[in-house]
């Protein structure tokens, strides 16, 4: 027999009326707070081009990626532990579903298949299927359903920015991000979740029948509590979602030994660094540690397959992960130790930007961080994060952009310093601002004419944009992960790779 709650709240939903400009969050363009902020965008993009970007960054990215520790299992046991974890954890249908819908690299190059490929050549391919294959055996790939079309039909739950951008990646609702909610709604109500986009809901906001100001759907869930208690308790879920727009696997805190959380943008750029032992290494900005951890891990295997050939000469490989913020290097040093790589990296709280000046005062970091001195340089420092998706609102201003693109310039600096004749510099930022991007690596280039671009392979995006300080040649030679480009469907990113030329 139905309770009490559940018939009051079949009759308010008989009550609820849509409002007439609600949208679904993938139907919005993603707005500016700082109209400069997109006008300085357009002058490089074009209008046409930065609304397709506007569209791609309110929606989910295509797929999860799922890195393999190689260290603690492999690919065939990870998936094997999944798919127990699902069944037992994943009490909706479509969460045991989504784990069915996995890829490998293989299908995700593809369907990128048409995409431009110029960065390579048949010179390059042995190296390209090394490293397809290695990404294909340490990666899994899960695809995001959606956008789906869920109605929304019952009484409302707003909820704020980060909360509505959480649930598009997979969460449930928590009551921290619950601002506002319909009079009526009782535990076990069914909701329709709204995320705000303009106006400031003040926090346990009450309606009656429907909230007026702009908002956007996000899909349906059931409410765990009494309205009354969202705003009692800071902890623990408040809504379960049921009808999601997209649905993508909540992995957060599962199997943390075993897996790691990364976009394949990222993963991507390790690669193009090409961590071979005995390399002196550098992660300059290295927090929270997912791309040291990689690397560490491909050392790691080299290491074992090197072992496993009776190579009995152990050749010593040294890799620093450098972040300025302390409390940011711990977070590093406890992912190494949950990875169980921590016996491959040092870890240090250091500004990078000043690693080689002549005032350098611990007599260490001297003989530590000497010019020329590093084999393999990555340089994944702080940017302006304008490729990060789901987002709904960017709040970046016109000087927060700047002080980003000059900042990353006395990394660079510092970057090509640390570089031996030889070695191998990346150069990567999740943002799609061209001047963090292309325009930094014309800074790099003409300031540096030691330093020369090379090849990623395999080239998986886009080349970079033109009218921003790079020759054809040269824009083939970066990468730029456009969000709009729906074969990929990654976050914006940017990866350029240089080598310094050898007197
Ligand atoms: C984009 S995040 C790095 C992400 C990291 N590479 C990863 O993949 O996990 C940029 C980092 O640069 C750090 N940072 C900012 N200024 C720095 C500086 N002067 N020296 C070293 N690290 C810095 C920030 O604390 C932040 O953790």
């Amino acid at each position: 027999m139905k309770d009490l709650n559940h018939v009051l709240n079949e009759m308010k939903i008989m009550n609820f009326k849509k409002i007439e400009d609600d949208k679904y969050t993938n139907e919005c363009l993603m707005e500016f707070k700082d109209i400069e902020v997109l006008n300085h965008l357009i002058k490089y993009y074009g209008k046409e081009h930065m609304e397709r970007i506007q569209k791609s960054m309110t929606q989910t990215f295509l797929y999860t990626t799922i890195r393999v520790n190689t260290m603690n299992t492999n690919k065939e046991q990870l998936l094997i532990d999944l798919s127990n974890h699902f069944k037992t954890n994943e009490k909706s249908i479509e969460n045991q579903e989504i784990f069915t819908n996995f890829k490998s690299f293989n299908d995700i190059l593809k369907s990128i298949e048409n995409t431009n490929s110029s960065g390579s050549n048949n010179n390059d391919n042995n190296n390209n299927n090394e490293i397809k294959d290695q990404i294909s055996k340490d990666t899994i790939f899960i695809k995001t359903i959606g956008p789906l079309t869920p109605k929304p039909i019952y009484p409302q739950i707003i909820v704020d920015l980060i909360c509505g951008e959480a649930v598009l990646r997979g969460s449930n609702i928590f009551s921290i991000g619950v601002l506002g909610s319909n009079r009526y709604i009782k535990k076990g109500s069914m909701v329709s979740v709204f995320v705000t986009i303009e106006t400031r809901v003040s926090k346990g906001e009450i309606f009656e029948d429907c909230f007026k100001e702009k908002c956007a759907f996000i899909g349906n869930g059931i409410s765990l509590l009494d309205r009354d208690d969202y705003h009692q308790t800071r902890v623990g879920i408040a809504i379960e979602m049921t009808e999601r727009l997209y649905v993508c696997p909540p992995l957060n805190s599962v199997l943390e030994d075993k897996m790691f959380l990364q976009h394949l943008p990222s993963i991507y750029t390790v690669y193009q660094l090409e961590p071979k032992l005995g390399d002196k290494i550098i992660d300059m900005c290295a927090a929270p540690g997912g791309k040291t951890t990689l690397i560490a891990s491909l050392i790691q295997q080299l290491e074992s397959n090197s072992n496993n050939n009776n190579n009995s000469n152990k050749i010593k490989t040294e890799i620093f992960a450098l972040d300025k913020n302390k409390g940011k290097v711990k977070k590093i040093i406890d992912l190494c130790k949950r990875l169980s790589l921590d016996s491959y990296v040092t870890c240090l709280a250091k500004d990078s930007s000043k690693l080689t000046k002549e005032n350098q005062q611990d007599p260490l970091d001297k003989i530590r961080f000497q010019i020329n001195s590093f084999d393999k340089v990555l340089l994944d420092g702080p940017c302006s994060g304008l490729g990060s998706r789901p987002r709904l609102i960017e709040s970046s201003n016109l000087v927060d952009l700047t002080n980003s693109s000059e900042f990353q310039k006395k990394l660079i600096d510092q970057a090509v310093s640390l570089l031996k004749p030889g070695g191998i510099l990346v150069y990567s930022t999740c943002s799609i601002n061209p001047e963090e991007n292309e325009l930094n690596v014309a800074y790099l280039l003409n300031n540096y004419p030691e330093m020369k671009l090379i090849p990623q392979i395999p080239h998986i995006s886009q080349p970079g944009l033109s009218g921003c300080g790079l020759t054809n040649e040269q824009c083939n030679l970066v990468s730029r992960f456009d969000p709009s480009d729906s074969n990929i469907g990654t976050i914006g990113f940017f990866v350029a790779k240089f080598t310094k030329i050898k007197n």
